[in-house]
């Protein structure tokens, strides 16, 4: 996919698409994703391998089994999660562009943390992984080795039972989920009220389905060796109401909650993410 317009198209664009055009030309991410029709499909899927690398590679840890990538088409988040948990190996482009690459502080040749071949030519290769992993939107999401889409309403009141009869299997019959991933945002309105509405609607939604189906930590009584609390990563648009979210319900029930904005994520977009980790299984 390329993004420059032909010189007499580029007459006919409004100054928005100019700059939208110039902007997704010079966005390494962009690049990278385009560059080969077999790496990821979303340019999000880059934050979520930033953050996977910055913070301890938690989806690769060997005790994690169960994964539900929340607001998940096209499905970059679910390739990265299908690759974690072993049921897909792939490798990503080579990518030689110093000025792009320096301009958002990024190291030649290296996809943002994860370790990797580089090497144009290879495409994704499906094997045998572990565990179960459920991706959910209101969108289809094309097939990907190891992962159970579910096209449907995440707010929809079934939702949660209908997630977890497809988390419940032989080897984890009570259907707990180790990691819980929250790509959702609702189509932006416009109207700052709305949209920040919207946004806490999904936390409180994901809040709830994290209460009854998040694992929660062994008490010290009950194991000697003993298992860590789940996680829960949720993109949120920046306001005092969602800090106040926050405040109320992630930092009391999570060991600790971290802010975090991918140097992937667009400067000018609101969105950030928290990490949350070690579900203490308080309910609140
Ligand atoms: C930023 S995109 C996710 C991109 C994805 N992480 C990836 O890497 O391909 C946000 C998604 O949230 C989905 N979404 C918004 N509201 C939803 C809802 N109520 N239920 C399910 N999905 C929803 C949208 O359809 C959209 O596909």
């Amino acid at each position: 996919m390329s993004f420059r317009a032909s010189p007499i198209l580029y007459k006919k664009l409004s100054s928005a698409s100019r700059s939208w055009l110039s902007r997704q030309s010079r966005d390494p991410y962009v690049k990278l994703r385009t560059a080969s029709p077999n790496v990821y499909r979303s340019r999000s899927a880059f934050k979520l391998l930033e953050l996977n690398a910055a913070w301890g590679s938690f989806l690769s840890r060997k005790d994690v089994r169960a994964v539900v990538d929340l607001g998940a088409a096209p499905g970059g988040w679910s390739q990265v999660v299908s690759e974690k948990l072993g049921w897909i190996d792939s490798a990503t482009p080579d990518w030689d562009d110093s000025d792009v690459a320096s301009e958002y502080g990024l190291q030649l040749g290296r996809v943002p943390g994860p370790e990797r071949n580089l090497d144009a030519s290879s495409s994704w290769r499906t094997k045998q992984g572990r565990g179960v992993i459920v991706s959910v939107d209101l969108l289809p999401i094309t097939p990907i080795p190891g992962v159970h889409a579910m096209q449907m309403d995440f707010l929809d009141p079934q939702a949660g039972a209908a997630i977890k009869a497809v988390l419940s299997t032989p080897e984890n019959p009570s259907g707990v989920v180790d990691i819980i991933l929250s790509d959702m945002a609702a189509n932006f309105s416009g109207y700052k009220t709305r949209d920040v509405e919207s946004s806490l609607d999904i936390c409180h939604s994901i809040f709830n389905f994290a209460k009854d189906n998040l694992r929660v930590q062994d008490s010290p009584q009950e194991a000697t060796k003993r298992r860590r609390g789940g996680t829960l990563l949720l993109k949120h648009f920046t306001h005092p109401l969602l800090q106040e979210f926050r405040k109320h319900f992630l930092e009391p029930n999570f060991h600790n909650v971290h802010y975090i904005k991918p140097t992937s994520s667009r400067t000018e977009s609101a969105e950030g993410y928290w990490l949350c980790r070690g579900w203490k299984g308080v309910k609140s």
